[in-house]
């Protein structure tokens, strides 16, 4: 069977992770990338062998710093099965009409906003609906991690209600521009972030409500949640849920930060450090007055990649069951560094 052709449009935190996961599955490839500059991301792409595209404007300048061109980012599009769009958000939206045109595929990042398509996507709790569907958006990586620990818990007991305080990473590692420095800034004053509501895309029926500030940090993202269930369980009838997910890992051997994670993950051999799965501090998972408590951490330059794979793997059919795409997509993204 032929390989599903995909087109990775902006190249940066997100992009160049999607691409290398694309290149690790066997039922789809990288048919190009896309950059609007000649930096190091793109020399970067060149020596991965990946097809650069550029805007009809950058083509002088790739030409000056010696960095060969494939082609135009519409010429990369008119090739694809599928695009990947992983331009920064607010951006995505302005290449609808281009994709529109060509009659292709498209996948949005969560930086867009819900009316970008009329479909959200995480694979747990929709892959479903995004089964041959032409446009999907991928929520964002809070919104990921909270999709992953509220699907099941739903599933199995009942969720009455959700609060939870996000504390965000101000920006991402490879960031110059970014702050606060020295600050907590509310994220936004007004509540509720948009996060909750986010996870209403998914799963309409969750009472939700959250708050997010962000921190100078660039780790990760970390969640402070209470969750209300309508069944009664124990604390070691959620641990056994979570780790039978796919996409949570729970924490322990004495890691009390995200730090500590990503160092675990420098040490695990990961590509780039990245802990895709959604990460739980098992001593934290506690019950009390009949409400669940816990934190996860959430590594935001990583969690949404394999969701972005199951979601081409949905939208171009190539499997129906989501549980075999997750695995397929898990295994493959395990070929650099140890699972745990
Ligand atoms: N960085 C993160 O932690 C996460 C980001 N996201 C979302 O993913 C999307 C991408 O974010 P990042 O990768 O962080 O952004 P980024 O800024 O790291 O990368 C964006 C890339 O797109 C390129 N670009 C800009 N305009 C373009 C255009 N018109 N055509 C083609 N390429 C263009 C930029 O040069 C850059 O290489 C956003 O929607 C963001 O909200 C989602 C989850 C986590
Ligand atoms: O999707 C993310 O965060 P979010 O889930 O809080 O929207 C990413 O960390 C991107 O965040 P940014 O918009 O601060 O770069």
């Amino acid at each position: 069977m032929s390989k599903v052709k995909v087109a990775i449009n902006g190249y940066g935190t997100i992009g160049k992770r999607v691409a290398d996961a694309v290149f690790l599955q066997d039922d789809m490839e990288v048919i190009g990338i896309s950059k609007t500059k000649p930096n190091f991301e793109a020399r970067t792409a060149v020596l991965k062998g990946f097809p650069v595209y550029v805007p009809e404007s950058s083509m002088d300048a790739f030409k000056k710093a010696g960095l060969p061109v494939a082609g135009t980012i519409e010429e990369m599009v008119k090739k694809a099965d599928i695009v990947v769009d992983c331009t920064p958000g607010k951006i995505g939206i302005t290449n609808k009409e281009l994709y529109e045109k060509v009659g292709v595929k498209a996948i949005w990042q969560g930086g867009e906003s819900k009316d970008v398509c009329s479909l959200s996507f995480n694979a747990e709790a929709n892959y479903d609906q995004a089964y041959g569907a032409d446009y999907a958006r991928v929520v964002s990586c809070n919104t990921t991690g909270l999709c992953r620990a509220i699907y099941p818990l739903d599933q199995k007991y009942g969720v009455e209600k959700v609060r939870v305080t996000i504390v965000r990473r101000a920006g991402d590692p490879g960031d110059i521009k970014t702050g606060p420095v020295d600050a907590l800034v509310l994220d936004p004053v007004k509540l509720p972030s948009h996060h909750g509501p986010d996870v209403k895309t998914i799963m309409p029926h969750i009472n939700i409500t959250s708050a997010a500030i962000k921190a100078p940090t660039t780790f990760m993202h970390l969640h402070v949640l209470n969750i209300k269930l309508k069944k009664e369980c124990t604390v070691d009838d959620i641990k056994k849920l979570f780790v039978s997910r796919p996409r949570i890992k729970l924490i322990s051997d004495g890691i009390s930060s995200t730090a500590e994670i990503i160092e675990f993950g420098r040490d695990l051999g990961r590509s780039r450090n990245d802990m895709w799965e959604s990460c739980v501090f098992k001593d934290s998972i506690s019950i009390d007055d009949g409400e669940l408590y816990f934190f996860q951490a959430i590594h935001q330059e990583s969690d949404v990649i394999p969701e972005n794979i199951d979601a081409i793997r949905a939208m171009t059919k190539l499997e129906k069951d989501n549980l075999k795409s997750i695995e397929k997509t898990n295994k493959a993204l395990r070929k650099i560094g140890m699972d745990f």
